[in-house]
């Protein structure tokens, strides 16, 4: 008997491995025609993904350096193909063109904590969203949100003085410096995380992001019907619970306050000292937009506040983490800053960075792009095609999805000299004024740009203005034995260890 069930379940593999190996679909016919590494037929290359999630990061850029002449490099994640792209010619063909706006299937695994929102929506409903959105980032409004920053970044600086001469991981404090000013800026509540320096919410990201990197690289979360019995999917359930509670929380306390200064149901608008229509911040227009036209209901708001709590804080935080990381490990560069920041800020106490100090800061603002070349905050992101489509000539079918290596496209060598190099003065006006534009695309590119890019710059530049011009930074973080990991947003995975001191006594 166990020798017939034996021979039955053996002839069933060696049917199934036939069918897998000799019976291609046309779909993998056209796939096995780009480059990419040898694969297993039952698992495809999830071997060489089965690393600790520090090493997954190194592993994808090893792989693509194996073919470090080609556009397009295919790997196999179970049975799920996925193209990466790492030539700026690559990037551009998918980036320039307006129907390529589906994003990647791997964003699903994204949609029970944000839902569909405007990072993943499409078509008419995106459009709709991203007209409403954009003008919350209006320069006037940008402008009101620079106090906000200001007065943050004041805090975190207060805040460090307690870490004077100490070698001490800053990523927990930009992580909160950030989260206030998100919350205090675009939803208009303040939390005061960077005071009380505990926060569930921020600990909830961190753990849901582990786990829906954990869904596309581990075989088991691969099938669809043994993950909701997994430990991944419980452990994802109760992280949920924390985030959506945190944003519902925000939500109510928001709307309780406009409707105690307005009256429900009345006008939000309100108009400032000239008379002019004021612009809404970010959660008000949403609330607005409700209670006035009801172009948006509570799902809506709720699926908006959540893409923008995460995308608003963690992307700032990776930034401002490795442009600080990178200002200390470089002297010379450290050096050039604080003559640029004495120059325009004076050498006492900072009480406020004026928009037009932020424009004189242009060495540190060369420094930041740099840095972001080097360690881009999103250090992928994804399209699925929706057509068979030429990329530098390979055929990409249609139903494939392409991902964007960042640092790849920006260290590529037709593009960048030295790519290798930390270099800040690429970004002089002389330096980057002939650049292809879509050599550097930190913000990715073309009409599904970032939508907070200009507030992102501002936040990055004001804090680090503020630490600056305070205090001198070294590192014993050795650029070696980093590890960063890519769970979504680039985070260096032990932290960075920095030490400050004073730059002047008071
Ligand atoms: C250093 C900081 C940041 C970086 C590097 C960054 C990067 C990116 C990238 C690469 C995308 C495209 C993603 C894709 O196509 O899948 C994106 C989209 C987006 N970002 Fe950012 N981001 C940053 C900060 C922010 C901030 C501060 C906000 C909000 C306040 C924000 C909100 C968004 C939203 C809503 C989208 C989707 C836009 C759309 O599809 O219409 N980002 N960001």
């Amino acid at each position: 008997m166990m020798i017939t069930v034996s021979c039955y379940a053996l002839i069933l593999f060696l049917l199934i491995y036939i069918k897998l190996k000799y019976f291609k679909s046309k779909f993998e016919k056209m796939l096995l025609k780009l480059p990419g590494p040898g694969y297993n037929v039952f698992i495809g290359n999830l071997m060489r993904f089965a690393v600790k999630r520090e090493e997954l990061y190194s592993v994808i850029s090893d792989l693509c350096n194996e073919f470090s002449n080609e556009p397009v490099v295919r790997v196999w994640l179970g049975k799920t193909p996925r193209i990466f792209l790492t030539k700026v010619e690559a990037a551009k063909v998918i980036l320039s063109d307006i129907s390529h706006d589906v994003k990647g299937v791997h964003y699903k695994l994204l949609y029970p904590w944000m839902g569909d929102g405007l990072l993943f929506s499409t078509g008419a409903k995106w459009r709709e969203r991203r007209r409403m959105i954009t003008p919350t980032f209006h320069f006037r409004i940008l402008e009101e949100f620079r106090g906000i920053m200001n007065k943050q970044a004041a805090i975190l600086a207060d805040i460090l003085t307690e870490n004077t001469n100490n070698y001490f991981n800053i990523h927990p404090y930009i992580t909160r410096a950030s989260l206030d000013i998100i919350c205090e800026t675009a939803m208009g509540i303040q939390i005061g995380s960077q005071l009380e320096k505990t926060s569930n919410f921020l600990q909830a990201v961190s753990g849901m992001t582990q786990c829906l990197i954990q869904r596309i690289f581990n075989i088991w979360s691969q099938i669809a019907i043994l993950f909701p019995f997994s430990q991944i999917a419980r452990r994802q359930h109760q992280i949920l619970e924390v985030l959506h509670t945190f944003t519902r929380k925000i939500i109510q306390e928001r709307k309780a306050e406009l409707e105690a200064k307005t009256q429900i149901g009345a006008k939000m608008t309100m108009e400032n000292e000239f008379g002019q229509k004021r612009r809404l911040a970010f959660l008000d227009m949403l609330l607005e937009a409700q209670y006035e036209h009801g172009s948006i209901d509570d799902k809506g708001i709720q699926e908006e506040v959540d893409t923008f709590m995460f995308e608003g804080h963690d992307t700032t935080t990776s930034g401002i983490t490795w442009t600080l990381y990178n200002i200390a490990r470089f002297p010379e560069f450290q050096a050039k800053i604080h003559e640029e920041l004495d120059q325009v800020l004076g050498t006492e106490e900072v009480t406020e960075i004026s928009s037009q100090h932020l424009s004189n800061l242009k060495y540190l603002e060369c420094v930041i792009k740099e840095s972001l070349r080097c360690f881009p905050a999103v250090p992928i992101f994804s399209r699925k095609l929706l057509r068979d489509t030429d990329i530098c000539g390979y055929t990409i079918p249609s139903g494939a999805t392409v991902s964007f290596l960042v640092e790849r496209i920006h260290k590529d060598s037709n593009h960048w000299p030295e790519p290798e190099k930390f270099d800040p003065d690429r970004f002089l006006p002389e330096n980057a004024s002939n650049r292809h534009p879509y050599a550097f695309i930190p913000f990715s590119a073309g009409h599904r740009n970032c939508i907070g890019q200009r507030f992102a710059m501002m936040e990055l530049k004001i804090i680090a203005a503020y630490i600056l011009h305070r205090y001198s930074l070294k590192t014993e973080t050795k650029f070696e034995t980093l590890q960063p990991i890519s769970e979504f947003v680039l985070r260096p995975s032990n932290g960075i260890s920095i030490k400050i001191q004073p730059r002047r006594t008071t």
